[in-house]
């Protein structure tokens, strides 16, 4: 059996629908009569008995406290929990709200689950509310005890249906409740997630008190170990700061049609970005591979220089053009010798990479010359008028990055444009146009300020951070919305940003015919070039940390394949010890980006070639063919083979290179 990757699973994982188009998805289903709240339950409770495990509790011995608000979500947990306490654990349900669904609550009590409401307004026939506010206050403190020292919190207080930041009873105890977890939660980020001095969290469709559609974080949430999420995600899943707060996504597959439904945002995952490498051909030339021009670096930088051209030169440019004073230049030639130094036709520009705008020295004054006739050349786009085609054909695609931010004509850039700063520049940038607005707003409201940039410049925006948003202008609708989170923390290093201004230009130069032809894939090659980043950045510092990973996709009918692949994919020592002593890896800095760079794309041009072989795909192998273990002694039953195969490595493929790196986080495939 082969086990095919159907690629609307694969869309399924990486794109994010807004609640209204959840809603939308899920009517048809329920007029059907499917009982998705029971569905959910089922989901809720498989991965919560999973969480244990991983954390080596049994069960039968665990204590489940259930945060359960009074709509749909709260109902979810108490279908996970009559589950959860049909099979011994001790579960008690906090009820949060002031009533809770009569059906789930026979579920749940009937299998053993206890109730207390917290709220003086609640009314839940059986279960006595508190009766004054002090009364209340008490119970709430029991309540944030009783979480302290549970092995699994299920936070099941609001879903799709929340309105604004938590208030009242959520409001309060999210704020306990994520403080205690903070404190609890090992500094030590190599520390293994599974076992904490401190409860599991796993979060109901959505952490509750996130901001579902805009991925902000407006208030009191609780950060997720697990996020069980619901027929398809959420916006919020994906776009920061919301989706630190998600953890492990299990994606409960309702098998919704998504095939005509909007797309909210989408990742980035490794599929797409190697569509973008663009393979060389024998009727290629260099110029025809793609020729970029960098006016980066400056007297002061010299080495922004050298790293946007090596990193434009190692991702895929046929030709790179550098143009700046003396010394950035001689440092360009000396670590690109193949550099051609001047002006002369490119197909796409980088501009102001390590040009500084605070210091007017002559230098920086010569770059910024250059860069501002570049500019002037592309036209004025405010008075001309001009469509998305006539702008493409007088304005080269060109990355505008740091020391350039400030001078660009700010209104009508055509969307091949691509603006990269980081909350700081992107703050500067639109305080020019008007707006009021700080680096640390931008990081409360990334996508919203990055729309904002993208609606008053027309320009494609790139804005980075652990997770990167692109977002892109699109003739008839709203922007195209990607994000990209491949990379590890170790990215944040000085001249980071200056290497994925050149992999930025290198992939614009190399696509500039599918831009020119499809202006709108302007997103997707920007976004790309991000995402390579972070292949180069997992490369070069041996890390698996992701500040982003797909989904595991569970589909309720075969909990079993499920739960052996989450194992697979949440073992911490199976991430352990492949190229590195943990699974963090270790610190980079930026030059060695620029060398992982063409293995990053011999990765990606690698993929067509990889059988990888899914989890579901080993046990039907060691099921049907492997009769004998290492020591020639028969397996006979499943669970022994089962055991075994965590033993095996993930695949039989002969591309060990390749496999070392890809093999270890089959989730990206
Ligand atoms: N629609 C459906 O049929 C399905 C719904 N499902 C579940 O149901 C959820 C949606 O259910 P609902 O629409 O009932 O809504 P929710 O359960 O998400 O939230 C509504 C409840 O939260 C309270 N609330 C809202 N905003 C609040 C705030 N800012 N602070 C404090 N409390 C607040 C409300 O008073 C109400 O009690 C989904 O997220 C999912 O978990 C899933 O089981 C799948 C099927
Ligand atoms: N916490 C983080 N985790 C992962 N990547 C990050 C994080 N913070 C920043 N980055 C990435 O590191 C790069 C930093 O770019 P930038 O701030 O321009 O650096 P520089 O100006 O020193 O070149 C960006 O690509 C950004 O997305
Ligand atoms: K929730």
């Amino acid at each position: 059996m082969t086990d095919v990757i159907n690629p609307l699973d694969n869309k399924l994982k990486k794109t994010a629908y807004s609640t209204e188009t959840i809603h939308t998805m899920t009517r048809p289903l329920l007029q059907e009569g499917r009982p998705l709240m029971e569905e959910a339950g089922k989901a809720a409770a498989t991965t919560a008995a999973l969480m244990l495990s991983m954390a080596d509790i049994e069960v039968s011995h665990s204590q489940v406290v259930i945060l359960a608000g009074s709509g749909g979500n709260g109902c979810n947990g108490l279908f996970a929990g009559a589950r959860l306490a049909s099979m011994g654990a001790k579960v008690i349900a906090l009820a949060t709200g002031h009533c809770l669904q009569p059906k789930a609550v026979e579920e749940f009590t009937g299998a053993g689950g206890n109730i207390v409401p917290l709220s003086r307004e609640a009314s839940i026939p059986r279960f006595p509310s508190p009766q004054t506010a002090s009364q209340e206050q008490d119970k709430l403190q029991q309540a944030v005890k009783l979480t302290q020292s549970c092995d699994l919190i299920i936070d099941a207080m609001t879903g799709i249906g929340q309105h604004g930041s938590l208030h009242a009873i959520p409001e309060k105890l999210a704020e306990q409740i994520k403080g205690q977890i903070e404190n609890q939660t090992t500094a030590m980020l190599s520390a293994d997630p599974w076992h904490q001095h401190r409860p599991l969290v796993e979060a109901i469709d959505v952490p509750s008190g996130v901001g579902v559609d805009d991925g902000t974080v407006p208030g009191a949430y609780i950060p997720a170990d697990v996020t069980v999420c619901f027929g398809a995600l959420k916006p919020c899943c994906l776009l920061p700061p919301a989706a630190y707060a998600c953890g492990n996504i299990v994606l409960v597959d309702f098998k919704f049609d998504i095939s005509h439904a909007p797309v909210a945002v989408e990742a980035m995952d490794t599929h797409s970005c190697a569509s973008l490498i663009r393979k060389a051909k024998f009727s290629d030339n260099k110029y025809t591979r793609g020729v970029v021009g960098l006016v980066t670096g400056s007297e002061q930088y010299p080495g922004a220089a050298v790293l946007s051209s090596c990193a434009a030169a190692n991702s895929g440019a046929g030709m790179v053009r550098y143009i700046g004073p003396e010394r950035p230049s001689n440092a360009v030639l000396s670590a690109l010798p193949e550099a051609v130094l001047g002006e002369g036709k490119v197909q796409a520009w980088v501009l102001g990479s390590g040009v500084s705008t605070a210091i007017a020295s002559k230098q920086t004054d010569q770059q910024r010359t250059i860069i501002s006739r570049i500019l002037a050349a592309h036209g004025d786009f405010t008075k001309s008028g001009m469509d998305e085609n006539q702008k493409h054909d007088s304005c080269r695609p060109m990355v505008i990055d740091a020391g350039a931010l400030d001078m660009l004509p700010l209104r009508q850039l055509p969307s091949h444009v691509v603006l990269t700063p980081h909350t700081g520049e992107l703050a500067s940038l639109l305080a020019s146009m008007g707006e009021t607005v700080t680096a640390s707003d931008i990081s409360s409201k990334p996508l919203y300020w990055a729309r904002r940039a993208c609606d008053l410049t027309g320009a494609t925006i790139l804005l980075k951070g652990g997770i990167t948003i692109v977002i892109s202008p699109r003739n008839n609708g709203d922007p195209k919305i990607f994000t990209t989170g491949f990379g590890p923390a170790w990215l944040a290093t000085a001249g980071s940003g200056d290497v994925l201004a050149g992999i930025e230009g290198a992939l614009l130069a190399s696509q500039s015919e599918i831009l020119a032809s499809d202006p709108s894939q302007i997103g997707l090659v920007t976004a790309s070039a991000a995402f390579l980043h972070g292949i180069a950045a997992s490369l070069a510092s041996h890390s698996q940390q992701r500040a982003w990973r797909l989904p595991l996709l569970m589909d309720t009918r075969s909990i079993e394949d499920f739960t052996h692949e989450a194992k697979q994919a949440w073992s911490y020592e199976y991430r352990v010890g492949r190229n590195s002593a943990t699974p963090l890896g270790h610190p980079i800095h930026a030059s060695e980006l620029v060398n992982s760079l063409k293995d990053a794309q011999e990765l990606l041009l690698a993929l067509p070639y990889l059988h990888i072989e899914r989890p579901s795909e080993q046990v039907h192998v060691d099921k049907q063919v492997q009769t004998e273990d290492t020591n020639n002694r028969p397996i006979s039953d499943r669970s022994r083979t089962e055991t075994e195969q965590q033993n095996l490595p993930l695949e039989a493929s002969s591309q060990e290179h390749t496999q070392a790196f890809l093999g270890i986080d089959p989730l990206w495939f």
